[in-house]
């Protein structure tokens, strides 16, 4: 991801990560690192100003793009990885809890933040974290948005290993996808999808119902005023 300065996801960048997806399935990759090109953000999740007083259309187009990225990551026949050398919050975090393996570097900050934003995660998001960290840590983790530091994310499961820096959390991920380039591709793909097909599924199959979830929850006048709020501390911060 090369969306300076914290790779959020806007439309556009979303789109772009679908088309590499596209590509790399149809030139068929034996194999991808998710990293970024920030040297403290992995992924600041959603761009925040897509959903502050958005038209309708373009809230709607938004988040089916949001939708039709994640399809496609989480259903990757290649195996995936996430080099985490850099904070993931909320959807960067789903970006993460998406590829089969995560490196993280000390001093990083993960996790859904969604609930201390006002916002909700959407029950894919919730899933992913699930399927990563079981349900009693993601319940827990999920209603108080914590943001798991390198070493809780490394206990609780949230990542697979820790390494020093930036090069090494990228020759660990290349060393996990190493370590599966010799298994059967077909046989290896099959299991996969039967481990993330009732995820998958569950929002195929609902992709309607979800798209009118956010945007009834994020027109609420309530909400845009959390979010015009929390815009507001984050330009002061960088101010
Ligand atoms: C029912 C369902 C309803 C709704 C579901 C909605 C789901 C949402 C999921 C999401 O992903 S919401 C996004 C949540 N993301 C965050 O809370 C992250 C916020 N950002 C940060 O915590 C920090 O920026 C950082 C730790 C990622 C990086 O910190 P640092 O390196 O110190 O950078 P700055 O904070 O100074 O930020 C630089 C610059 O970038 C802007 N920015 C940061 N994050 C976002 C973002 N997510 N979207 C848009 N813009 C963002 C920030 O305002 C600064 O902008 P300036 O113009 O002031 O320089």
């Amino acid at each position: 991801m090369n969306r300076p300065p914290v790779n959020s996801l806007n439309t556009e960048h979303l789109e772009q990560l679908h088309r590499a997806l596209v590509r790399l399935e149809n030139e068929k990759c034996r194999g991808m690192i998710l990293s970024s090109s920030s040297p403290t953000v992995f992924s600041a999740g959603l761009d925040i100003r897509e959903m502050y007083k958005p038209e309708l259309e373009k809230a709607r187009k938004f988040w089916r793009t949001l939708q039709d990225m994640w399809l496609k990551l989480y259903s990757t026949p290649y195996p995936t990885v996430a080099a985490i050398h850099g904070h993931a919050p909320a959807g960067g975090c789903l970006l993460a809890l998406s590829c089969e393996y995560r490196v993280i570097v000390p001093n990083v900050k993960i996790g859904l933040n969604e609930t201390q934003l006002g916002i909700v995660a959407p029950q894919w998001f919730q899933d992913c974290m699930r399927n990563v960290i079981g349900e009693r840590q993601a319940e827990k983790a999920l209603i108080a948005g914590h943001m798991f530091n390198t070493e809780q994310a490394l206990q609780v499961g949230l990542v697979d290993e820790v390494a020093a820096d930036k090069a090494a959390c990228i020759a660990r991920a290349e060393a996990f996808l190493a370590s599966q380039a010799n298994l059967p591709l077909l046989a290896r793909k099959t299991v996969k999808l039967g481990f993330r097909n009732s995820t998958l599924s569950r929002l195929m199959t609902g992709r309607e119902a979800d798209t009118k979830i956010f945007i009834e929850y994020i027109f609420q006048p309530k909400v845009q005023k959390g979010i015009e709020l929390y815009l507001q501390s984050l330009s002061k911060k960088s101010g």
